[in-house]
């Protein structure tokens, strides 16, 4: 089985690497070929004289494998920004062109590849050419698993990255509602999304403790099998 697709999000911060390490494992734990895909990241964190970014880092601390460095990114910069802000700070344009490319050479390498977006789905890359992570995906020609807070506020910013995917023809997997606490307007904000969108989803809860998501483990419901066969 080969399914290569996009981890997006509605927002930064909304746990897209944390899904991305999900679907890894879950692959990983499948016997299959995978490997996570960041091609813009930004915000170098240095710490004890290291520096490293965090969203590979979480990639490898998190994998059953060693990752391939050079597979996992395109694009890093300093600061802690919008990607098109922070490589015009470095001097630097983002071709899509280059992130294309690498797709198309990674898809070749494994069953599954999957590429994290950064932030929400109109951040810029390149802000003069007016292009941003939707244009992106929608040349990738990639289905979309898209990531989502639980919390008040994530209606409309859920209906909104819907109603914009479904506007450029994007084939959405399903939503991942993550960290979630267990609240009752939590649940109704997920029932009121699922009867709106007509999409799938799966809940990841809050950890309160990071390594819990090695142990973690959803039933395969229909949200796989609309993955599997989108
Ligand atoms: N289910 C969860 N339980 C507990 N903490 C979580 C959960 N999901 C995400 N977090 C934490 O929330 C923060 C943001 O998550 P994450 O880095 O995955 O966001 P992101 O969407 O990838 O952001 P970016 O746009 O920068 O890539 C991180 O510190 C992460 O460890
Ligand atoms: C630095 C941060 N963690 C992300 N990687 C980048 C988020 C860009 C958000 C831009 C925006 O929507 O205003
Ligand atoms: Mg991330």
């Amino acid at each position: 089985m080969t399914q290569h697709f996009w981890i997006s999000g509605t927002d930064t911060d909304v746990g897209k690497t944390l899904v991305t390490a999900y679907f890894m494992r879950y692959f990983q734990a499948k016997g299959e070929t995978v490997t996570p895909y960041k091609p813009v990241q930004t915000g170098i964190i240095v710490e004890n004289s290291k520096a490293y970014y965090g969203d590979t880092a979480f990639y490898q601390s998190f994998s059953e494998e060693i990752l391939v460095e050079g597979h996992l990114n395109s694009y890093s910069f300093e600061e802690p920004a919008s990607p098109h802000y922070a490589a015009m700070l470095e001097g630097t344009v983002i071709e899509g062109e280059v992130i294309l490319q690498h797709i198309e050479q990674l898809k070749s390498l494994y069953d599954y590849v999957i590429c994290e977006g950064a932030g929400g789905l109109y951040v810029p890359l390149n802000e003069q050419r007016n292009y941003h992570f939707l244009r992106l995906i929608q040349q990738s020609q990639l289905p979309v698993v898209l990531v989502a807070r639980t919390k008040l506020g994530t209606i409309n910013h859920t209906l909104l990255s819907v109603e914009v995917l479904k506007m450029n023809n994007i084939p959405i997997a399903g939503i991942v509602f993550n960290a979630f606490e267990g609240t009752e307007l939590e649940s109704n904000n997920i029932k009121t999304i699922g009867k709106i969108t007509d999409l799938p989803s799966i809940v990841i809860p809050k950890f309160k403790n990071l390594s819990a998501l090695k142990n973690f483990l959803l039933e395969d419901t229909e949200f796989f099998e609309r993955l599997f066969s989108i």
